[in-house]
């Protein structure tokens, strides 16, 4: 989608330490690699893996700092030092989000250098105390959408602390990004 290849132009653009520290980065259900094309114009540098369903990747080419992987994020996730969820985690349940994060936490240990990544995640926080009513009831009505068409669910920062935690996260950033959408920044 047009409009969020601009939005991650932006958070490429205000969020430069997020992507700066790091050699390499994995977006899960990455889908033809919008996002993953957006974040290696501005860091040439990064080695970009796209995870997505076999049928979704199947016919994409990989280039010198892109591979695409078909795959299945509850059985396994390329290692990398980040990995990024856009609009992903919205889609599945609690106990599913803890499976995935627990591929997570495999995918971001380094194990010869003892060096420890991050998992990015943009969605929707729910009921941030800086925020306009109006806001809060957009995102609720995406919400309903959400319970309406599939397993998943927005999430207030507590929630999503909730499911931090218990998958043996320490620590986590929240970003506020234009819009509806949050840029959060999940520690080990
Ligand atoms: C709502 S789309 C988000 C796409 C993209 N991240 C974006 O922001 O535009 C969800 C993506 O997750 C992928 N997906 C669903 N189940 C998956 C799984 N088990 N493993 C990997 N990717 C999966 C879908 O194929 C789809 O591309
Ligand atoms: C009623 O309207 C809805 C309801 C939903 O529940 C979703 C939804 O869950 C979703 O992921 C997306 C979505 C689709 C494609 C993307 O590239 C993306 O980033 C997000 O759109 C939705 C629209």
């Amino acid at each position: 989608m047009a409009s969020d290849s601009q939005m991650m132009c932006l958070v490429v653009k205000d969020c430069k330490q997020v992507f700066q520290d790091m050699d390499s980065l994995v977006d899960v259900g990455g889908g033809t690699g919008i996002i993953a094309n957006t974040i290696l114009a501005a860091f040439p540098h990064l080695k970009c893996t796209v995870l997505d369903l076999p049928h979704v990747v199947a016919n994409m080419p990989d280039t010198e700092n892109l591979k695409y992987v078909g795959g299945d994020m509850f059985h396994s996730i390329p290692s990398a030092n980040a990995i990024l969820f856009k609009h992903v985690l919205h889609n599945w349940s609690d106990e599913d989000c803890a499976k995935i994060l627990k591929r997570c936490r495999e995918a971001i240990e380094d194990k010869n250098e003892g060096r420890k990544g991050k998992v990015l995640i943009i969605d929707i926080v729910l009921d941030r105390d800086e925020e306009e009513a109006d806001m809060t009831e957009v995102k609720l009505i995406f919400d309903v959408a959400m319970m309406a068409v599939a397993t998943g669910r927005q999430r207030t920062e507590k929630e999503w602390e909730k499911l931090f935690i218990e998958a043996g996260f320490m620590n986590y950033k929240i970003t506020p990004l234009f819009g509806l959408r949050s840029l959060i920044q999940v520690f080990p």
